[in-house]
């Protein structure tokens, strides 16, 4: 049973189309890796599957009953502090939940009397990551939430995500620009057309996720970006589209 579906998604902003003929599913527990050059569409993708902006076109069914977001920035509550700030999606307090959050996403106990302006961008993003952990969704939307992280840190973010999606068996939409990260954490990759013309089509990585060596990730991506023609425009960047 797909958690979520998108049919035949459209979508202009004032007038100019940036998304066409867009039908992807995602099924339970599955994470998926939707990838595309810069410009392309992906985050509209994510905005309209969560319900956050309505389509021009087409059809969204949603059948997970509860679902999160991180973004690229974490996007915490400066006056609050790490425990408040994880425990927002909560209707009332819930110490034990948050705490165990915290945990999954590789926080101390003693971070949680911390606020968001003492900690790092790694931190930060823990913070945001224990925040979508703690209300148990079966759907996790992640949009490109490790791009402005260093390599090892990003490396250490992924294996958390990787662990959490196994451990608490959400779904998942990961949207990235980056193919080594889309081979570690997905199940399934859809590429996007360069125009954000439909999805130009899908690679199933070999194994699953936690499973994959690094060496055999990187080959896959050098083969991916070298010899598989789906891949040939994912680093192409519409600059005209940019700020
Ligand atoms: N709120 C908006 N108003 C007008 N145009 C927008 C808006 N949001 C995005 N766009 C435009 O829609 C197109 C797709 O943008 P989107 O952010 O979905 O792409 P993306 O693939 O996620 O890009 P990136 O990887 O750079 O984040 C771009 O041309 C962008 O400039």
């Amino acid at each position: 049973m797909m958690q979520l579906d998108l049919h035949g998604i459209g979508h202009s902003y004032f007038g100019r189309s940036v998304l066409t003929g867009i039908t992807l599913a995602v099924a339970a527990g599955e994470v998926v890796a939707l990838v595309g050059p810069s410009g392309s569409g992906k985050s509209t993708i994510a905005h309209i599957a969560a319900g956050l902006i309505d389509p021009s076109e087409g059809r969204v069914q949603r059948r997970y009953s509860r679902h999160a977001m991180v973004f690229q920035e974490p996007r915490l509550m400066p006056w609050a502090s790490v425990a408040r700030n994880i425990g927002y999606p909560l209707r009332r307090r819930d110490p034990a939940r948050v705490t165990a959050a915290a945990q999954r996403a590789g926080l101390l106990p003693e971070d949680l009397d911390r606020y968001p302006v003492e900690l790092s961008g790694g931190m930060r993003q823990r913070v945001a990551i224990a925040r979508a952990l703690v209300a148990e969704p079966d759907f996790i939307y992640f949009d490109e939430p490790f791009t402005a992280l260093d390599v090892a840190l990003k490396r250490r973010m992924q294996d958390l995500v990787i662990a959490a999606a196994q451990a608490a068996r959400f779904a998942a939409l990961f949207i990235t620009h980056d193919l080594m990260e889309a081979i570690r954490i997905s199940h399934r990759i859809l590429v996007l057309d360069a125009r954000g013309h439909g999805i130009a089509g899908a690679r199933v990585p070999p194994g699953v996720p936690g499973t994959r060596g690094e060496s055999a990730i990187f080959a896959l991506r050098q083969h991916y970006l070298h010899e598989d023609p789906l891949f040939a425009h994912i680093h192409d960047i519409d600059e005209r589209a940019r700020p």
